[in-house]
């Protein structure tokens, strides 16, 4: 029996990871539920369903309106405890469990990642962001095997390293779906509007994320998530398209063999793999049929339409101070583009400005110089990000 604590929990991830755990009682225990707060109907059912001793939320007024929500589910306020805001979160994260899944969205989920890293505990990681800005900083907070990749390339890229030796490895694919855009040239993106951008063609998700999908800002993400993960440079990563999403990546061996991992797209078996870690979870996910016929594809990345996978290649070079800003930049304008104030190619145009500056230091303050590798803090990371963020407000006209 593993006891779990996940944060996100109302989110596509977190929803994902409670359907494993409730077809799998007798595997898993869940002792703590995080969330924004943005939806605690959900959290309270979620709490009266699984009985958490521990629950944390983002803000006063979430935790005010989860009271509520609980008294009217019928749970007592003496049968669980209720925090809020960044302390609590990070409390909730260092509490005794064998694993945390941090599904959290975005850069908020730094301190917690590293706070479950700081405590000992396994971390099984969707968020993406937190282990992108923080680099090495949250590397090196990470014993090894501690942790575990949930995202569902990074998944497949640990599940086909077990095929061999580590120096053996020649490089890592990663696979893309190429989105909803894919095959459009640069010109027939300018009009897209944001409920064409949330049509993934292969996955279902939360919006930044379905969001960066269509940009490929999350295969940026993904391109540096895996250099950090897997210590492997950059350049030894190779993106492809395969609009199915059925092979999840692959790794190539010095010997010109590649082993990929492939089922249908279902993030259960990532997930269920990722709190089960190194143990496979029976039936997590449906499989092939393979009595019928199917077709696999495959296809370079268009990087003058999509350019975003080359920034982050330059940002993951820059390393330092350089991801934190790819990743604030581009959640700004995640949400200018979402509000109708950017136009969609302004995303990655804005975020490819914003991270011009900082590399250049040319930035009008010291919080937008860049800090290498070397001097890495916490501290600089949350001011690059800071930075970033006003910046990018300030391009594109949002209201700070
Ligand atoms: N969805 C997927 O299939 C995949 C997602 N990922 C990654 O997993 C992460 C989560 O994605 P996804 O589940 O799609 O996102 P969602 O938007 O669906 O869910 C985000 C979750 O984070 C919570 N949250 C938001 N802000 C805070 C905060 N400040 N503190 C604590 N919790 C917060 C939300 O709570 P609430 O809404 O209640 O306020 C919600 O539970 C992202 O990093 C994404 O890139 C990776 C691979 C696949
Ligand atoms: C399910 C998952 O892991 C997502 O991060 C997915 O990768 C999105 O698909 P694309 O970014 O390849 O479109
Ligand atoms: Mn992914």
């Amino acid at each position: 029996m593993r006891d779990v604590i996940i944060l996100g929990s109302t989110g596509s991830i977190g929803t994902q990871a409670l359907d494993v755990i409730s077809r799998n009682p007798d595997a898993f225990r869940v002792v703590g539920l995080g969330a924004g707060g943005g939806n605690v109907a959900l959290l309270a059912e979620q709490i009266a369903a699984f009985r958490p001793r521990l629950v944390a939320v983002a803000t006063w007024d979430a935790a005010k309106a989860l009271a509520r929500a609980l008294h009217e589910a019928g749970v007592g306020v003496h049968e669980v405890a209720v925090g809020h805001g960044d302390a609590a979160m990070e409390a909730l994260a260092a509490s005794p469990c064998d694993v945390v899944l941090n599904g959290i969205t975005g850069a908020a989920g730094l301190k917690p990642t590293l706070a479950t890293l700081r405590a000992g505990t396994t971390l099984a990681l969707a968020n993406k962001e937190s282990l992108v800005i923080g680099g090495r900083l949250v590397t090196s907070a990470a014993a090894p095997g501690q942790l575990v990749a949930v995202d569902s390339e990074h998944s497949a890229l640990a599940q086909a390293l077990r095929a061999g030796a580590r120096g053996e490895v020649r490089r890592l694919i990663l696979t893309a779906s190429g989105g909803p855009f894919r095959g459009r040239t640069r010109d027939e993106l300018a009009d897209v509007t944001p409920d064409q951008a949330l049509a993934h063609p292969t996955w279902a998700m939360g919006r930044v994320v379905t969001i960066n999908s269509s940009t490929l800002m999350n295969k940026g993400l993904e391109l540096l998530e895996a250099a950090l993960l897997y210590d492997v440079d950059v350049d030894d990563i190779t993106v492809v398209v395969h609009p199915t999403s059925d092979v999840h990546s692959m790794v190539e061996f010095c010997d010109g063999a590649t082993i990929a991992q492939a089922s249908p797209p279902d993030m259960r078996l990532p997930i269920a793999l990722g709190i089960a870690w190194p143990d496979r979870v029976p039936d997590a996910s449906p499989t092939y049929d393979w009595s019928v016929p199917r077709t696999w594809s495959f296809e370079p990345l268009d990087d003058e339409a999509f350019p975003a996978v080359n920034l982050a290649r330059r940002c993951g070079k820059a390393a330092g101070t350089a991801p934190a800003v790819f990743n604030a930049a581009n959640e700004v304008c995640v949400d200018a583009f979402c509000d109708g104030r950017l136009p969609y190619l302004g995303i990655v145009a804005t975020v490819s400005a914003v991270v011009d500056e900082h590399l250049a230091g040319t930035a009008a303050s010291a919080s937008g110089r860049h800090v290498g590798d070397d001097e890495l803090t916490v501290d600089a990371v949350l001011a690059a990000d800071a930075w970033a963020r006003e910046r990018a407000s300030e391009l594109t006209g949002t209201p700070t």
